[in-house]
């Protein structure tokens, strides 16, 4: 197993709020991990470092490494654009564009240059059969996305996350908005495209961190408390703290 990002004394602050505390974690390729714990204690803004899609809120102020692709994210000549290429994001809620489905999915590859329809054609039926979405909307790729239910639009997102071939792809609670069914059809897709790309998931729910992930982070107060393989940090933690929380001693 390889390391595909590597975080070495990550310490995050908004304004005098000391969010994140120096995290350490080397992320394996081609695994599902989940971040895990309490609200309010760090996942979603550990998660968005990792592609510096905190980098403009005022007042923030990171310290530390994000190591990829053999750069620290942070390093003034790492391009963002392409960072976030690489690394993309599916959000708690879809936000699709108020556009066609098929615009939407083409809309990351035409930014970054690609005008000939029949490669868009290509990249828009491979992105929406890789988020198990092509059959459900092949004939009607011209509509609105805002017509689909939510757990398509959900699933059209992740299409057009892949649309720009990233390597990882960050979920934050990305199916907390969903019915049983459209969330258990996101977890298996997260499970189908571990094969090809690395995923990070933030979850509220400890079932969906059991059933999916390779991997979980617990996070307490800003603190990466404990991290490992998913199945030992469930049955045998190693910290306190952990045992707590999955056994819902707090939370
Ligand atoms: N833009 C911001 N400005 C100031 N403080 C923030 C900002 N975003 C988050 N925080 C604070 O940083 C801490 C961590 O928040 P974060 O959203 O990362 O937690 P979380 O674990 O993802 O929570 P939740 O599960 O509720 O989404 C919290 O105390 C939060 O209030």
């Amino acid at each position: 197993m390889s390391t595909i990002i590597e975080v070495k004394d990550l310490n995050l602050w908004y304004g005098t709020h000391h969010a994140l505390h120096s995290v350490n974690i080397a992320i394996p390729e081609h695994e599902i991990t989940a971040l895990i714990g309490p609200s309010g204690c760090g996942k979603s803004t550990f998660l968005k470092t990792l592609n510096r899609m905190n980098d403009l809120i005022p007042g923030i102020r990171i310290e530390g490494e994000v190591q990829y692709g053999g750069e620290n994210v942070y390093d003034p000549a790492v391009d963002p654009t392409w960072l976030r290429k690489q690394i993309g994001m599916v959000f708690q809620k879809a936000n699709p564009f108020p556009m066609s489905i098929y615009d939407n999915v083409a809309y990351g590859p035409r930014t970054h240059g690609i005008r000939s329809r029949v490669k868009l054609d290509e990249i828009v039926e491979n992105s929406l059969r890789s988020a198990a979405i092509w059959d459900e909307v092949k004939d009607r790729l011209k509509k609105s996305a805002l017509g689909l239910s939510g757990g398509q639009q959900q699933r059209l997102c992740i299409a057009r996350a892949l649309a720009v071939e990233p390597e990882v792809l960050l979920m934050d609670e990305s199916t907390s908005a969903l019915d049983p069914i459209s969330t258990s059809k996101i977890e298996d897709l997260a499970v189908e495209l571990k094969s090809r790309y690395t995923v990070i998931m933030v979850t509220h729910n400890m079932q969906q961190a059991a059933r999916v992930s390779d991997n979980t982070a617990f996070f307490l107060l800003g603190d990466l408390v404990e991290f490992g393989k998913t199945e030992t940090l469930f049955s045998t933690p190693k910290d306190q703290r952990t045992e707590d929380y999955i056994t819902g001693r707090f939370g």
